[in-house]
């Protein structure tokens, strides 16, 4: 029941719609009614033929009782028609009536729906762009611990998923009530004793339908987990398919997938079993109501017991049956419910992930960078325990720093606290003697730029890459970063040239231009710090040239840190930090290290002899 609540406070801000909603409906609810009273008349026009001779007069109309000036009205026209014409003039005019009832009663029913489907859209839009919006400003971390397809899977199926369960049911329990109500007044003023009769079955098949609904939430759990599960592994093989096929994995990922999805094919069955139970059910019990209604109020007629007539006990029946349907909505909108809250519940759990890095309310601005950065003896930890220990590291504006040890030593951790990706366990890293927690994550994140080794593109245009979040940027702006690149020569060959599209994270590249491309992005969005990981080491050597001069473009003039996996392209850094197991072993100058004969010594001497 929360997660029903608090998806009707997503809701509602919707909620003027929700009048306009109520009057069609009830329209459309009414007029549907009136159709099947409209029996009576056509059975009396068909059986009884010559018996109607008396016009009945016109009523003037009454505000206290605008029913009996409606069948009033009704019956002086209808009467009028029988008595002066024939039964079959009334039996037109009825028909006339009922067709126009119907026209009536369809367009409220679907404006009621374009309402509706208005409402739901915009819930669901709304929806996905709160999940899409705390997903962007999950901390890295979040991500850590969860695989891509989960997330995905909440924010397609499950968002899916409470739009045909939760946002159908509402739609059928605002509407369905009022059918089941509106019918059930008119049955009660044509026979009092007979719907008495039928109301005992009702709890009945609510205890039932109940019945089914609270097992299949359990089941519906499971089977939103395992779809999951299929968007994962075909996300990462997706992701694989080279690999896959170079070491010949075919046969064991088709396993791997087909066991997942044999599982949730078989709860899925399961669950579309149980609550298409609920449908039949409800049919099967409301047949037999209305059997028993059939022998009992036959008996009352032909015992000449009853206030009904032969015709209007027809019309009792028709109307009768009209709220089986309604009834069976009804069951299926609250077996329904329990899928989608479901779905519900996994949506909000992603809504309600603690935020990992937050803003503080009083967050300073800053605009530009004057004097340092200062790690300040800082620890930091993922899980258990520190992977680095009491790190301290000044870098003055303008040096350059470089990051070197062996792989797993905390040289990209390092780097990622600066921007926060995450924040420091222990001590503090400040940026003009601020603390970088103290300051706007948006002004913060605008003081670097990030050039990584993994080179992350879109699936957009060069220009789109490069001008990355800036629409309206400048061409020449965007050229010229270009340039610097060394991309422009290779984008200006292409038949679309900064136009071109890229492909699904820039496939149609090669490694080198990829890089570049990244580079360039960096260089376009021209900030004071620059974060390298250092990004040559998977190039051939006429690309690895081109992207070092690059590199050596966008250093100019800026304060940078360096993560070197090459240790001869950062010779001419100002600073050296050697890291081991998340500590600084050692710092100083290339020259100044290697006197040291130190690990840094060492790792040199290990890159020489490969
Ligand atoms: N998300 C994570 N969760 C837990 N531990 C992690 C995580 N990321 C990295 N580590 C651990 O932290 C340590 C430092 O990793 P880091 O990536 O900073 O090293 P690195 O020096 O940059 O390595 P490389 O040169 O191979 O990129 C490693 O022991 C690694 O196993």
């Amino acid at each position: 029941m929360k997660t029903f609540r608090r998806f009707l406070t997503f809701a509602t801000p919707l909620r003027h719609y929700l009048p306009e909603y109520i009057i069609y409906t009830i329209i459309g609810v009414v007029f549907g009614l009136v159709n099947f009273v409209m029996l009576i008349p056509i059975l009396d026009s068909i059986f009884k033929q010559n018996n109607i001779t008396v016009i009945t007069p016109k009523p003037s109309f009454n505000w206290e009782d605008p029913v009996k000036y409606v069948s009033g009205t009704f019956d002086h026209y209808y009467t009028s028609y029988a008595a002066n014409g024939s039964p079959l003039h009334a039996l037109v005019f009825v028909c006339v009536i009922i067709g126009c009832i119907t026209l009536v009663a369809n367009i409220a029913k679907y404006m009621g729906t374009r309402t509706l489907i208005r409402m739901r859209m915009t819930v669901l839009e709304r929806m996905r762009n709160a999940l899409y919006k705390k997903l962007m400003g999950q901390s890295l971390s979040f991500y850590h611990t969860r695989q891509k397809g989960d997330i995905l899977s909440v924010v397609t199926n499950d968002v899916q998923e409470v739009e045909w369960t939760i946002v159908n049911s509402i739609q059928i329990l605002l509407r369905d009530p009022l059918v089941i109500i509106g019918t059930f007044i008119i049955l009660f003023v044509m026979s009092a004793k007979l719907t008495l009769f039928t109301i005992v079955f009702f709890p009945i098949s609510g205890f039932l339908v109940s019945y089914i609904s609270k097992k299949l939430k359990q089941k519906g759990y499971f089977s939103q987990e395992m779809l999951g599960k299929i968007l994962n592994v075909s996300e990462e093989s997706l992701g694989a398919v080279r690999v896959i096929q170079g070491f010949n994995g075919q046969t064991f990922m088709q396993r791997k997938f087909e066991q997942v999805n044999r599982q949730f094919t078989k709860v899925s069955r399961a669950l579309f079993n149980q609550r298409e139970l609920a449908s039949p059910i409800s049919e099967i019990l409301g047949i037999f109501i209305v059997v028993a209604l059939i022998i009992y109020g036959g008996s009352l007629i032909l015992g000449g017991d009853s206030e009904l007539s032969g015709s209007k006990f027809i019309a009792y029946l028709g109307l009768y049956s009209q709220i089986l349907q309604p009834a069976k909505n009804i069951s299926s909108a609250i077996t329904g419910l329990q899928k989608g809250l479901v779905a519900g519940e996994r949506i909000f759990k992603v809504l309600d992930e603690p935020e990992m890095i937050v803003e503080k309310p009083n967050a300073q601005s800053i605009d530009s960078f004057q004097s340092d950065i200062h790690y300040n003896n800082i620890s930091f930890k993922y899980e258990q325990s520190n992977v680095l220990h009491n790190i301290d590291l000044k870098i003055e504006k303008g040096k350059m720093v470089a990051l070197v040890g062996r792989s797993g030593s905390g040289k990209s951790t390092m780097a990622d606290l600066l921007p926060r990706f995450y924040d420091v366990t222990e001590g503090k890293i400040t940026i003009d003697g601020k603390d970088v927690r103290d300051l706007k994550l948006h002004d913060l994140r605008d003081l670097m730029g990030t050039v990584s080794q993994e080179a992350i593109l879109f699936n957009d245009s060069i220009f789109n890459n490069i001008a990355f979040g800036q629409p309206d940027a400048k061409p020449g702006d965007v050229i010229n970063a270009a340039k610097i690149a060394n991309a422009h020569e290779f984008i200006h060959q292409m038949e679309q040239g900064y136009e071109t599209n890229i492909g699904d994270r820039g496939m149609k590249l090669s490694g080198g231009q990829r890089q570049r491309l990244t580079i360039a992005r960096a260089i376009f969005k021209n900030p004071p710090i620059l974060i390298l990981d250092e990004a040559t080491s998977a190039l051939d050597t006429e690309s690895e040239k081109l992207v070092q001069e690059a590199l050596e473009n966008l250093m100019k003039s800026r304060t940078t840190i360096v993560i070197a996996h090459r240790l001869s392209t950062i010779q001419y850094a100002d600073e050296i930090i050697v890291l081991e197991k998340g500590e600084i072993v050692e710092r100083g100058t290339h020259d100044e290290l290697l006197a040291k004969q130190g690990t840094y010594k060492k790792l040199v001497e290990m890159q020489e002899f490969k």
